[in-house]
């Protein structure tokens, strides 16, 4: 397959679990009724981006209310899904920020628990502490689909260019970062690092945040955004809600890659890359 339509659903996010899911409900309708065969939700796309809220919204894998919700999405529509990320309670009831994405029969294909946590503390600026509430994910999120395998990670795993790497070494053509960076940092540095991740590694970039809500403790910056291959912004959005729309051309991201075989020329003969307690 050469070409993917993808819907990057850019929703509000409420305090309401079920408003949310309404809405994500409503926007996955509305890509598919669009082309879209891969869909995207934000982060914490359920519940708000304050760790107060996280221990209330949290769910039980595969019982919980919005996985259940997530998984049937997927198989009605046909489509890949890839959930955002939601608060997920191990039975330790440990609390993960976690993704899931679900195949076109509702399967869970690939599920990947928030590796960097997002401690920050910028004067005259954010700071947030996940990690006063949540736990570390632990592995790498590689899945397969029929458009080719695709890795996923969640907003400030982004910054860790080792990670990103060691998916598209693991094979990954495309990156897919459900994220919700702030008023502070998404300006800074939103789309740099979607440029430039794109760019070292040959990939597609997809990013999904939530719609700016003036309303919320966590005022998230929006800009949905899609960089090719080539380091280009293909497609981006403001700070409403609303639906990114774009076709991708698988093509390109082997020509890049004959063209200017980065990936190709690395100097494994002086530095490697290694993935440490690999199962
Ligand atoms: N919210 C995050 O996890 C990350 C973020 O906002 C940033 O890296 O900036």
């Amino acid at each position: 397959m050469s070409q993917l339509r993808v819907g990057l659903c850019q929703m509000l996010v409420t305090e309401d679990k079920d408003v949310n899911i309404k809405k994500a409900d409503e926007m996955i309708k509305k890509a598919v009724s669009s082309g879209a065969k891969l869909v995207v939700l934000p982060e914490m796309f359920n519940c708000p981006y304050d760790n107060s809220y996280f221990p209330k919204f949290a769910e039980n894998c595969p019982e919980g209310k919005t996985i259940q919700f997530m998984s049937r999405a997927a198989k009605e529509n046909n489509i890949y899904l890839i959930g955002g990320s939601i608060p997920e309670k191990d039975e330790k009831d440990n609390i993960y920020n976690t993704s899931f994405a679900f195949d076109t029969n509702g399967n869970i294909i690939g599920k990947h628990r928030k590796m960097h946590l997002f401690d920050i503390d910028v004067e005259g600026g954010i700071r947030f502490m996940e990690s006063d509430i949540l736990s570390k994910g632990e592995d790498i999120t590689v899945f397969d689909t029929e458009y080719g395998k695709v890795g996923l990670s969640i907003c400030y795993d982004i910054r860790f260019p080792e990670l990103m790497r060691l998916m598209v070494l693991k094979g990954a053509r495309i990156i897919v970062i459900p994220a919700a960076f702030n008023m502070t940092t998404g300006p800074a540095h939103w789309e740099s690092l979607f440029k430039v991740r794109a760019l070292d590694n040959q990939v597609y970039m997809l990013g999904t945040a939530p719609a700016r809500n003036k309303e919320s403790s966590y005022t998230s910056y929006g800009n949905s955004i899609i960089t090719d291959p080539w380091g280009r912004v293909v497609s981006k959005l403001d700070e409403k809600e609303n639906i990114l729309i774009q076709d991708l051309d698988l093509n390109m991201i082997d020509k890049i890659r004959r063209e200017l075989p980065l990936l190709q020329h690395r100097r494994t003969d002086l530095y490697t890359l290694d993935l440490l307690n690999e199962d």
